[in-house]
């Protein structure tokens, strides 16, 4: 389970990670798009350190979500982004780096050399708010994330029915058989619930669950997707 810190200020977001780190999530995830201070690449890089070390040591992953994939707008132009994520991944306050896979093939090697050179892990990352686009396409883009070198793969989209859903799935299923990486994949909304209860017996690696706030629509409480998670693993290990 990973939850998003969302809070635009460094008191806000040194609190915010101290309590969504009480409520036991595997990860946290900084959308520093919401931080009002995005372009101070110094401050950005230390606060990173502040927030792991006010988590307890939780690992943690930096993700700018950008306007377009369903960010919040920054000042800051794309070169400018790939940078902070090279000063980030330097910085060692990060775990893993969310880059998204469509940008200049230029930023998406800088960003993966950084991450390499530091050890930071590399997940490569498309969102599609406006729908799904078809099952072969959505394999596409997660092996375009493998062909670019991410470690992992990450795909949200927003489905218009219950058939988007289940294409989601059956990505998530063929390329979990297939990629030579881990993959994160989610539908977005209320009709994606189901992916983020059971996408793990899909074959994604990750649920994002709501901490204080919630960065993307469909996200659950972090206590009632461990429930759900809990229930479901239970049912699938059971014998008989
Ligand atoms: O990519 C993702 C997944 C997400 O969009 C979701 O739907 O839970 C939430 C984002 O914060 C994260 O970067």
């Amino acid at each position: 389970m990973c939850a998003p810190l969302v809070a635009h200020d460094a008191p806000g977001l040194l609190a915010e990670a101290a309590a969504v780190a009480a409520l036991g999530p595997d990860l946290l995830e900084w959308r520093v798009d919401f931080f009002e201070g995005i372009a101070r690449t110094g401050e950005v890089v230390e606060l990173a350190s502040a927030i792991k070390r006010a988590a307890g040591g939780l690992p943690l992953l930096f993700t700018r979500r950008s306007a377009r994939e369903g960010g919040q707008p920054i000042a800051l132009d794309e070169a400018a982004v790939a940078a902070l994520c090279r000063a980030v991944c330097a910085g060692g306050g990060v775990d893993l780096v969310d880059y998204e896979m469509d940008h200049d093939p230029a930023h998406v090697a800088a960003v993966r050399e950084a991450a390499r050179t530091h050890g930071v892990g590399l997940v490569l990352s498309f969102h599609d708010f406006q729908g799904t686009p078809p099952v072969e396409a959505l394999l596409g883009r997660l092996r375009q994330a493998a062909a670019l070198g991410a470690d992992v793969a990450k795909l949200a989209v927003m489905p218009r029915d219950m058939g988007d859903v289940l294409n989601l799935l059956s990505a998530t299923w063929q390329a979990s058989q297939s990629l030579p990486i881990p993959l994160i994949s989610m539908a977005m909304g209320p009709l994606g619930a189901v992916t983020r209860l059971a996408g793990g017996a899909f074959g994604s690696a990750l649920s994002f669950g709501a901490g204080q706030a919630a960065s993307a629509p469909g996200q659950m409480p972090i206590a009632e997707l461990r429930q759900g998670l809990t229930l479901l693993q239970r049912a699938m290990e059971r014998r008989a």
